[in-house]
């Protein structure tokens, strides 16, 4: 244990120093960005940018990347241009290790981070990376890395324990841990992020005040440090975070790092000097090009040596980007600070080409030293990863089962908490029940009640469908980031979140529905019977299982719930139209007359109308124009065609097809597509 806790304390001293003093503290220059004359090509490098000598014995890299280049085409009108996003960028991280990828905006800095996260999606990427010496495969370095994303999107109403509690049991193995030590290695990750004294609070969001940006940034990096990552990627950990929030995001994921010899690679806009003097080492990015690569306590010697001088008092993370800063205020500003980032690419290429090709096959050769256990003395008390801990034995994932029922109660909380959601469908079936059963109000048997029944029935078709839907999609959106964002680091299956997803929605909109033609069925006085109030509420409870199958397809389906909010009414819509009331389907335009057949509503509509109207007898007086029983409605308005059951049937089958397609585009989107190398 010590003495690999000895290879990242290197620097200690310089870094003390530092930590003191974190100001540049060489006599400034009345111009900041000028190159001091005296400097000469003889001393333009230190000794070690790359920080890879010492006496001390160096453990391999636990990722290294060499000469990654990574373009994209971009077109401009129609002409199609190379954009090159990094070039020939290396580097390495060893475990311990917290490095700042630092640079100005649009430097590369996320796009590094993704590359040697193996979340790139297109482009081309060319160059190495490697895990302990060795090509990383897709499936077990997702499991031995963790990925903390800018944005912290998570269940706004779970507390801080239950969010960690839940990620425990859905990503490390029953095989290892059993519950208790679940709840041991929650607690752990609790007090070591400090999360003590909110573990009750909920989460919140934007609309809902929880706990604050800093705090849940903390939570973040604590569901990602559950499993005991090997590396731990963060991206902008503080943006929109207060200098002491950040402060102590970076205070603690270095403290994590170093106790659990985790390997931290975070990028970093433009930190405060005593934030940015406690990385161990730092990455300057100017235009994909990396600027400097070494230890944090030598980058201002190096840039000193090569004409660059930090004044007295100044941030050197601000005197650094303020150098690798494109200028464009001016044509000639603009040609200056383009020729200042190349040389300063140059220099650093000059010197890295001797350091790095040694480095690396330093590191080739010493594949079998790079450690891929935890020591676990040194943090949690509780639930270490067993000895034989390797990215196989972290591959192991949970049964199907034992996912759906963590998911399922997940979901289930989150629901039962959403009080607006269950606040909204309660008020709205009660509402609209009271208003539909009072305006159509104890219906008779006379002529004008053909008409009222016709109309309530089909209000009790189109109440199983924007109801169910729009609210349930609006819900679904925010839980599909959720998961494709879990996925995306192998948490749970596509399966279980969505079988999870249809079958929470579904409790809710059947005890919505049976409250709806509850009071529709007994205020209006439609016809009574057991029979015909179950086959009703039989028919209708087909109907919501459509919807929700509807709902998880168009969720599934499109991007953005904007365009879902467009594209699900305006189906809905079409569904009515045709669903049987508002055109009679023998006078439809034959072209278009097929729709009918799988259209859900119709189906549903065609049953309630059967099963309403087949036993009625009506007080048609002769001569007039009525009709005389209720069979003549159902043959006239073409409802008569299937059984109740079969249309029942129809029903159960859409929502297959909806729920089987649904499916395909969920997981195809949530396939990842990543480019590795
Ligand atoms: N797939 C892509 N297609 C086109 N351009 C891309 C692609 N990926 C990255 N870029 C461009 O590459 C540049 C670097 O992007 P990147 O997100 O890595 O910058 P950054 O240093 O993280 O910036 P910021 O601090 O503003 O987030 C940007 O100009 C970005 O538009």
């Amino acid at each position: 244990m010590s003495s690999k806790h000895d290879g990242v304390q290197r620097d200690t001293a310089a870094q003390q120093h530092l930590l003191t003093s974190p100001m540049c503290a060489i006599p400034g220059d009345d111009v900041r960005l000028a190159k001091s004359p005296e400097s000469t090509p003889s001393n333009i490098l230190p000794s070690d940018p790359l920080g890879t000598s010492g006496s001390q014995p160096r453990e391999q890299a636990v990722l290294l990347w060499d000469n990654v280049t990574y373009e994209v085409d971009t077109k401009v009108k129609s002409t199609t241009t190379n954009r090159v996003i990094l070039n020939r960028v290396s580097g390495q991280v060893h475990a311990g290790e917290t490095i700042a990828i630092i640079g100005s905006s649009g430097a590369g800095k996320t796009t590094l981070l993704n590359v040697l996260s193996g979340r790139i999606t297109d482009g081309r990427l060319s160059g190495k990376v490697l895990y302990c010496g060795a090509k990383r495969h897709p499936g077990s370095f997702r499991r031995v890395s963790a990925y903390v994303q800018q944005d912290d999107i998570m269940h706004t109403l779970l507390t801080v324990q239950e969010t960690l509690l839940y990620a425990a049991t859905l990503r490390l193995p029953n095989s290892q841990y059993s519950p208790e030590r679940k709840a041991e290695r929650v607690n752990a990750v609790l007090k070591q992020l400090r999360l003590e004294g909110i573990k009750d609070s909920q989460i919140g969001s934007t609309k809902a005040r929880g706990i604050s940006g800093g705090e849940r940034k903390r939570v973040s990096i604590g569901v990602e440090l559950l499993t005991d990552p090997r590396i731990l990627f963060l991206d902008e950990p503080t943006s929109g975070l207060d200098s002491n929030s950040s402060q102590l995001a970076v205070e603690l994921v270095r403290k994590v790092a170093t106790e659990r010899h985790i390997a931290a690679l975070m990028t970093i806009h433009q930190p405060s000097a005593r934030i940015f003097n406690m990385f161990d080492k730092v990455i300057l990015l100017s235009q994909g090009h990396v600027i400097f690569f070494g230890p944090t306590s030598s980058a201002i010697d190096y840039f000193a040596n090569i004409g660059y001088q930090c004044p007295v008092h100044e941030n050197p993370a601000d005197y650094f980007v303020d150098l690798m800063t494109l200028d464009y205020r001016s044509e000639e500003t603009l040609v200056e600070s383009k020729m200042r980032v190349t040389e300063l690419a140059y220099s650093f290429l000059q010197h890295k080409l001797k350091l790095a090709a040694l480095e690396y096959t330093k590191a080739a050769e010493a594949a079998q030293t790079c450690s891929r256990n935890v020591d676990h003395d040194a943090g949690y008390n509780a639930a270490p990863l067993s000895a034989s801990d390797s990215p196989a034995v972290l591959q192991a994932r949970n049964g199907w089962i034992y996912e759906y029922k963590t998911l399922a109660r997940r979901d289930w909380l989150n629901l039962m908490r959403n009080i607006p959601f269950l606040a909204s469908q309660a008020v709205q079936s009660l509402a609209t029940a009271l208003l539909v059963g009072f305006m159509f109000f104890y219906l008779k048997h006379d002529a004008a009640s053909v008409q009222n029944r016709l109309g309530v029935l089909y209000v009790v078709a189109l109440n199983a469908t924007f109801p169910i839907i729009m609210p349930a999609l609006y819900a679904f959106f925010d839980e599909r980031d959720i998961m494709l964002r879990e996925r995306s680091a192998a948490v749970y299956r596509v399966t279980t979140f969505y079988i999870s997803k249809a079958t929470t929605f579904m409790p809710v909109a059947l005890t919505s529905s049976a409250v709806f033609i509850t009071g529709v069925y007994f205020i209006s006085h439609l016809t009574f019977g057991a029979s015909k109030f179950f086959a009703t509420l039989g028919v209708l409870s087909c109907l919501n299982i459509v919807s929700i199958s509807f709902m998880l397809l168009v969720g599934s389906a499109v991007r953005t719930m904007d365009v879902a909010f467009v594209i699900a009414p305006g189906i809905v819509t079409i569904e009515l139209l045709f669903g049987g009331l508002l055109a009679n389907p023998k006078g439809i335009t034959p072209a278009i007359k097929w729709i009918r057949w799988i259209n859900p509503v119709h189906y549903a509509y065609a049953a309630f109308v059967q099963n309403e109207f087949s036993d009625l007898q009506f007080d048609c007086i002769p001569g007039s124009m009525c009709f005389l029983n209720g069979w003549q409605v159902i043959q006239a308005y073409g409802m008569g065609r299937f059984a109740i059951w079969q249309n029942a049937m129809m029903l159960l089958v859409i929502a297959a097809i909806f729920y089987v397609a649904g499916y395909a585009l969920l997981r195809w989107r949530a396939k990842p597509k990543y480019i590795w190398v």
